[in-house]
């Protein structure tokens, strides 16, 4: 419903995540068919360091932070956001955490020209988050969360044209939630996402929807748009959900696109194909290793042989050639992990080992039950 650039209404969106949601995941959530994709947050007193740079060779815009020279590294700087315009124009989302108006505005006026929106996060329980006063500490200071808002809007988004939005969380009854909302609502911000829990729930709880009704209508009536998190995991629960609240109504998926951020289609890759989609972008797009290396070690299930080598490589170019040599239904050199591994196959293994594209497309749901050993985040944002 915004007039500016991008459009979230009835979107399904790739939610922001610390770590998970750099260049490579947010181009694999895109090709998969996300609508919009989510940077991971970053704060407010980061982002004022940030050095821009046009990457010629990668085509990308990098924002720079620096850090000391080494021998190892010698550039003294790091990349801490990168972003390639031609693939992400018109649908990347920017999250920032503030608790500061002042510092909010100079911080967005460094981005603002090269992301189509900015979000501000309202949700995340964190400590590092809360003890400084910002994610979901903002739900506690409602004046100066819509003080953070209402500088944003017009002081950045209107002067830009670019969409401001903020991320909440439900508080402890319908009441303080609508009213929070109520208040969000005469900021001017184009879009509301509600992660359906309360600060203290975690990501194993089932979300609560029993507000949504109450929030859609206040925001249909303010012509915000409005985004669902909490517990989406699949294309067909999105569209249920509009089915239920409307065609407006958009969905936003986190852990489930962590596991596989081809989630978004109808018909998700098997994990191994998707794990070899996201590597072939880290490379192409110089991803740093580390973050490469963490990113698969929460998509491959745990009991996969090649878990153990994403774990146990140590440089770029090795986890290249571990992912060259991986199938795309999970064999190792013609062996399927899953023979070799479960001892309690799925009935469905025999046919994984057919490296049949179409029957990785057909499973919906590659990972489940395999990642137990991994500990998941649970209560991030
Ligand atoms: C690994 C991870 C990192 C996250 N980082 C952020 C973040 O940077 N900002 C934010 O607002 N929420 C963050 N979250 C919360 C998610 O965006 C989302 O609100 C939450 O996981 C509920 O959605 P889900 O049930 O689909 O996982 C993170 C969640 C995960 C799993």
């Amino acid at each position: 419903m915004s007039n500016m650039g991008v459009n979230y209404t009835g979107k399904f969106v790739l939610a922001p995540m610390v770590r998970i949601g750099e260049l490579p995941t947010r181009l694999l959530a895109l090709k998969a068919g996300a609508d919009l994709v989510w940077g991971p947050e970053i704060i407010d007193r980061k982002i004022i360091t940030f050095q821009r740079t046009e990457n010629e060779k990668l085509r990308t815009i990098d924002f720079l932070t620096a850090k000391g020279k080494t021998k190892k590294d010698p550039s003294g700087s790091t990349v801490s956001f990168r972003t390639h315009r031609p693939s992400e124009q018109g649908k990347l989302i920017f999250q920032m955490g503030t608790a500061n108006p002042d510092l909010a505005v100079k911080a967005a006026n460094i981005i603002i020209d090269d992301i189509d929106g900015l979000d501000i996060n309202a949700g995340c329980p964190k400590h590092f988050s809360v003890h400084a006063g910002m994610g979901a500490a903002l739900l506690k200071t409602p004046d100066l969360l819509c003080e953070i808002l209402t500088r944003l809007v017009n002081e950045v988004g209107k002067p830009k044209n670019k969409p401001i939005s903020v991320k909440i969380r439900i508080l402890e009854s319908k009441e303080s939630t609508l009213e929070l909302v109520d208040r969000i609502l005469k900021t001017g911000v184009a879009n509301l996402t509600v992660h359906c829990r309360t600060r203290d729930m975690r990501n194993r709880e089932s979300p609560i929807r029993d507000y949504l009704p109450f929030i859609i209508e206040k925001c249909r009536n303010a012509k915000v748009s409005f985004i669902i998190n909490g517990g989406i995991k699949s294309h067909q629960e999105y569209l249920d959900l509009q089915k239920e609240y409307g065609s407006d109504i958009g969905s936003m998926i986190a852990e489930a696109a962590e596991t596989n951020p081809t989630v978004f289609s109808p018909i998700p890759y098997h994990w191994a194909k998707a794990a070899k989609e996201f590597a072939k972008y880290a490379t192409e797009f110089d991803n740093h290793y580390a973050n490469t290396k963490y990113c698969l070690s929460r998509s491959v299930p745990g009991k996969a042989k090649v878990y153990q080598h994403i774990t146990k490589s140590k440089s770029k170019e090795e986890i290249a050639q571990i992912m060259d040599k991986l199938g795309e239904d999970g064999s190792i050199e013609g062996i399927t992990s899953e023979k070799l591994n479960s001892a309690k196959a799925k009935p469905n293994g025999a046919e994984a080992k057919t490296n049949n594209n179409k029957r990785d497309l057909e499973d919906p749901q590659p990972n489940n039950g395999t990642i137990a050993k991994k500990a998941k985040v649970d209560q991030v944002a």
